[in-house]
């Protein structure tokens, strides 16, 4: 799978781990920085991230941030993107299986190296239960709140 991963300043040291463990899964990774400790908005990354997937260069995506939450807020702002905080492995790979998520968000500030191979593994084996016609139909009703706005 083609991913494409971001973080802000308080997420890059994880960004690094996170984009190693992906690499010896075997998929591609689109690196859209940070990297390095200076400053910068979670939104402009987010808006990278999100735009990569939007375009389909990039069929997921993952960003880390200090908690995950500004990168999910920011990131579900763009149509087309399903973006959540998943800081345990049930909702890792439930947030796909159920509700087609296209972003997963992490808290470098939240779980550490260890915990997070854990999570990035679970999100990158689910698939959407795309035969489920109950999943199928609230996933089409995000998509209609996305063409609303
Ligand atoms: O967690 C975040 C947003 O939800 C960010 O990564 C930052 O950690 C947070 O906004 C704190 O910002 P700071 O510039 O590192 O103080």
């Amino acid at each position: 799978m083609r991913l494409v991963i971001g973080s802000d300043h308080a997420g890059w040291m994880l960004k690094g781990v996170v984009v190693d463990h992906i690499r010896k899964l075997g998929h591609e990774v689109v690196d859209v920085g940070s990297h390095d400790d200076q400053p910068v908005d979670f939104p402009d990354i987010a808006r990278a991230v999100a735009a990569r997937i939007v375009s389909g260069d990039a069929v997921r995506g993952i960003m880390v941030c200090g908690t995950g939450v500004g990168a999910s807020i920011a990131a579900n702002k763009m149509k087309g993107i399903r973006a959540a905080v998943c800081h345990d492995v049930h909702s890792a790979h439930q947030s796909v299986e159920h509700d087609d998520v296209n972003v997963m968000c992490l808290g470098a500030q939240i779980v550490g190296p260890w915990l997070a191979t854990d999570l990035i593994s679970a999100y990158l084996d689910a698939r959407f239960a795309v035969e489920d016609e109950d999943f199928r139909r609230r996933v089409d009703k995000l998509h209609a709140m996305d063409a609303e706005a």
